[in-house]
């Protein structure tokens, strides 16, 4: 499973991160998603099972713990109770955009990466709202029942021209902008809601930005295209649809819960809305009673989730996410992940000795802390171009922060059970108060930026105990390498390597201060690879910082601690980092 553990290395943030010839993950395709997709993990070696339809609860609890990975389109349900059953899961992919039948957080939790792959079914779902809408102002399905009961009626299907018409598109992001250009093909014109969408990319797609209650009241069609969840839930609700014209028409291809089903089939009743043409509904397949009357409605068009039902974007989708898995299983490539950014930070050669430095400091500040644990809060600040200039840091550092310090804050962890994604939720569990902020931001909350200030990049950390005692260091990436640069309030350090075991004493500059400690040191036949000193003046207390080769037995640091010029031994041993 080389390739598998990849994936999982990478979230923790760690080096050689490849694929090795004929490594297998075993990855699970359900849903009916396209064989295509089978087809693509078999060729990059993992083994695949293919499941046919959706997954129930019972089913996902009994096969997922033997998958790294699973395929899913909407049917399947990775609800919240199902990761903590699934140890192995590392890697969740949806065929598809919507995630909403994905709990993105306890996924990330539970340290498990998803990812999507938006864009591969945009012309299809796009073009399914337009046939809606057509079929809708035409009456097409319900002219071919008529047909098809021998009935000949013409009158009884007047329908309503687009030509003229305004469409109200809410949510202009991929799908709802092809709906809009598709729009005015047949001469609407469109007003448009979306709060990330700027007036140029309006501009750009023909469509006049409006608050929602302006597309509300000036629409003739409203047309939905925002993702589903509780963000958007009964959004359209019966307060919307009394902003809305008499007579105005409903179209919903994104998600169902974005229309209050009782509120549409009042309003179709009552005549407040002509007609409406859905594809997605508030469960699926429909059994609440509202929904299953507006289905039945005589004027409404419904399809059962058909907006990505074509054989185009079936492969499309299918393709995309299995070569995203693959990538990403491999450690190459990120792309298409929802819940955590910033792995791809992991292969930039750029960012992982960030990363690494974050990691080193975590765990050096928790060995340090060790005399006064638990630590309530961490505060993590971070300055320098590199950092500030890439959003996806921020949660990265805060992961690689509490990846280095978890370990050593809670035992009842296993290590390799702690990564990039999941640290951070794990600090939250153990009541543990992580905050990561830029030098600006953190200036402006009255905390002291200035360790590592000579450096152009540095990453300070601070850990808080119960009784407010803090301990801090700083680092920064020097010639590519991880480096502490700064310990509690020293300042000027000879910066180290957080490798091997590092010994921090703090002492009282005299002639043979040091060497009483070396010589404890050689008698325990423990070498000292590196050692640095740092003073305030001759004869004032200073910090020695030694490097060595071997952890520090208690004993000898009790004999150490027991000398009388030195007043605090602390020490912090590096597992995973590079020898000197
Ligand atoms: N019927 C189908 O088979 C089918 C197919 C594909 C997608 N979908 C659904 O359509 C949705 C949209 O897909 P997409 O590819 O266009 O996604 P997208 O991410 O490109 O676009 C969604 C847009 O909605 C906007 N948005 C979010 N909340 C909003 C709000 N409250 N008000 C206005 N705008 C808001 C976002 O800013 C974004 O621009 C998906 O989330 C999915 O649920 C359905
Ligand atoms: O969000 C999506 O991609 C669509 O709703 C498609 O869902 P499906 O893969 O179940 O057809």
């Amino acid at each position: 499973m080389a390739a598998a553990s990849a994936v999982a290395r990478a979230a923790r943030g760690g080096r050689g991160v490849h694929t090795s010839a004929g490594s297998l993950a075993r990855i699970l395709c359900a849903d009916n998603v396209s064989p295509v997709c089978a087809q693509v993990f078999k060729d990059r070696g993992h083994h695949v099972v293919e499941w046919a339809g959706g997954l129930s609860p019972a089913d996902l609890k009994a096969e997922l713990p033997k998958y790294d990975g699973i395929v899913v389109r909407s049917s399947t349900n990775l609800t919240e109770d199902i990761f903590p059953h699934c140890p192995n899961l590392k890697i969740v992919g949806r065929a598809g955009v919507g995630v909403d039948n994905i709990d993105r957080s306890a996924a990330t939790r539970h340290g498990v990466i998803v990812m999507n792959t938006p864009g591969g079914n945009t012309r299809a779902a796009a073009e399914l709202t337009i046939s809606l809408l057509a079929s809708m102002l035409r009456q097409v399905p319900a002219a071919h029942i008529s047909m098809r009961e021998g009935k000949w009626e013409r009158k009884a299907f007047t329908g309503t021209e687009m030509n003229g018409k305004v469409l109200g598109v809410i949510g202009l992001g991929s799908i709802g902008g092809a709906v809009a250009r598709y729009a005015q093909a047949f001469g609407m014109k469109v007003l448009g809601f979306d709060p990330k969408t700027s007036a140029e990319d309006a501009a750009a797609m023909g469509v006049t930005l409006a608050t929602v209650d302006e597309v509300l009241a000036g629409s003739d069609v409203v047309s939905l295209h925002v993702p589903g969840g509780p963000a958007t839930k009964n959004m359209i609700d019966a307060g919307a649809i009394a902003k809305m014209r008499d007579g105005a028409y409903i179209v919903n291809a994104a998600r169902g819960n974005i229309v209050d089903m009782s509120a549409l089939r009042a309003a179709l009743d009552s005549g407040k809305i002509a007609g409406a043409a859905l594809d997605v509904y508030p469960e699926e397949p429909v059994t609440s009673e509202d929904a299953r009357a507006v289905v039945d409605h005589p004027r409404v068009v419904p399809t059962p989730h058909l907006g990505a039902s074509t054989e185009e974007a079936q492969v499309q989708v299918a393709k995309e996410i299995a070569e995203q898995m693959s990538d990403a299983l491999a450690g190459t490539r990120f792309e298409g992940v929802v819940n955590a950014p910033f792995v791809g930070l992991t292969r930039d050669p750029a960012a992982l000795p960030f990363l690494e430095c974050a990691e080193a400091l975590g765990s050096m500040l928790a060995q340090m802390a060790a005399d006064s644990l638990p630590l309530s809060r961490i505060e993590v600040v971070f300055r320098g171009r590199t950092m500030q200039g890439d959003a996806r840091y921020r949660d990265g550092l805060a992961g690689a922060v509490m990846k280095g310090a978890l370990p050593h804050l809670r035992p009842d962890l296993s290590a390799g059970s702690i990564n990039l994604l999941n640290a951070p939720h794990l600090a939250a569990e153990a009541s543990i108060d992580v905050k990561v902020r830029s030098t600006d931001e953190a200036r402006r909350a009255g905390v002291d930026v200035s360790a590592g200030d000579e450096y152009m990049n540095a990453i300070s950390v601070r850990g808080f105990d119960a009784a407010g005692r803090m301990h801090q260091l700083a680092g920064s990436v020097i010639d590519g390498k991880p480096r502490i640069i700064g310990v509690d309030e020293w300042r000027g350090i000879r910066t180290f390597r957080p490798v091997r075991t590092v010994l921090l004493l703090n002492n009282i500059d005299r002639p043979g201060a040091v060497a009483d400690v070396t010589a404890i040191l050689a008698e325990a036949r423990i070498n000292v690879a590196a050692m640095g000193v740092a003073r305030q003046a001759p004869g004032q207390p200073a910090l020695c910082m030694l490097t060595v080769d071997e952890r520090v037995p208690r004993t000898v640091r009790a004999r150490i601690e027991a000398l009388d010029q030195v007043s605090a031994v602390r020490s912090a041993t590096f597992d995973k980092f590079e020898t000197v």
